[in-house]
């Protein structure tokens, strides 16, 4: 069987689950090991009970659970009425899985191929965090190499997450400085961006995010920025990622509150349609010390938060699955950019 390999990418992907919702596989999956399984409706309905169980002991185990369903090319036909869309066509099969499962219509047959190739029986796909494939396998609830390689997924070793950090970007005045034109402005609660029947809007989520943002306006204070970024920020830039930002969008400062319970959830930067040109996030902690939590967790890479001290930035690709630990003492400043690239 051609098809993804052993250590290979399984890339981002969108499909629709059965309700027609758009779904990306790297929303779901940040830090968590991933099993994707692959069939066609009649190869799924044939095994659906013993793998159904399986994916209950997977999703309970901490895997997150798609099953991708060829409905297009080489599966059933979809292309005639509209009643017969591939998404209702996956309804039948919703109710053989459990909830905790992501049932998706493959209805180009594109990812079916890239993952499985021609093979149409039920095949699974199993991810470590950072979504390489450790082992694809055909389905048979009895082989103890399926096990095997979910305790290999769950257990996989933590590497350093891949990021910059530099301390003394800016001084202590500066971040004073920073503090004071937060204090002094008019914060709003921070959205999030989310994609709302093609539309990217923003939403405030207390569960996805609690933070207050001040957006520094065109004036001193951005160009002040703009040139601290360009003399101490851009040669390290070029030097550890060989890379020159062309531009980057306005400095946040933001706040997270411990009274409120400041927090941002796991999320990547780069993955509504507004932010596809963003090539790598910074963020710069303000002040230290006066809080507790408030840590960046990397969980692709461990649980291990990153605080540098105040004045020190970090620096990391946008699409690294990223969290902000609960502020709970105290509050939290920092100033945060995307940079833009060639
Ligand atoms: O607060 C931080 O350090 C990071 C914020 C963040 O991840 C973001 O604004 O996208
Ligand atoms: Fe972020």
């Amino acid at each position: 069987m051609s098809g993804i390999g052993f250590g290979e990418r399984i890339p981002n992907f969108v499909r629709m689950n059965a309700g027609g919702q758009p779904v990306m596989f790297y929303d779901r999956c940040c830090g968590d090991p991933a099993l994707i399984v692959t069939g066609t409706p009649a190869t799924l309905s044939a095994s659906a009970g013993p793998l159904a169980q399986l994916l209950v002991e997977a999703a309970a185990a901490g895997l997150v659970c798609f099953v991708v369903v060829r409905t297009g090319p080489d599966g059933p036909k979809t292309d005639t009425p509209e009643t017969d869309s591939p998404e209702t066509g996956i309804a039948a099969l919703s109710s053989l899985f459990p909830d905790t499962v992501c049932l998706l219509a493959d209805s180009d047959g594109q990812l079916s191929d890239h993952l499985a190739g021609r093979q149409t029986d039920v095949t699974l796909f199993i991810t470590g965090r950072t979504l390489r494939l450790l082992a694809s396998l055909p389905f048979d609830g009895a082989d103890p190499a399926i096990r095997r390689t979910f305790a290999k997924a769950l257990a996989y070793p933590h590497g350093q997450p891949p990021l910059l950090e530099i301390p003394d970007l800016l001084t202590p005045a500066e971040c004073d400085m920073l503090i004071g034109v937060f204090d002094r402005a008019d914060p709003v609660p921070s959205g999030s961006h989310v994609e709302k029947a093609g539309k990217v809007v923003l939403e405030e989520d207390p569960d996805a995010k609690v933070r207050l943002d001040v957006t520094v306006p065109q004036g001193p204070v951005s160009e002040k920025l703009m040139a601290i970024m360009t003399h101490r920020l851009v040669p390290e830039l070029r030097y550890v990622f060989s890379f020159t930002p062309r531009s980057s969008e306005q400095f946040k400062i933001v706040r997270y509150d411990a009274d409120s319970g400041g927090h941002f959830a796991v999320h990547r930067d780069n993955s509504t349609p507004d932010a596809v040109a963003r090539r790598f996030a910074i963020t710069l902690n303000l002040n230290t010390g006066a809080y507790d939590g408030g840590g960046l967790i990397f969980p692709e890479y461990g649980p291990a938060p990153v605080s540098p001290p105040a004045g020190g930035a970090v620096v990391f690709s946008c699409g690294l699955a990223h969290r902000v630990t609960p502020v709970t003492r105290g509050v939290r400043y920092a100033l945060i950019s995307f940079l833009h690239g060639a």
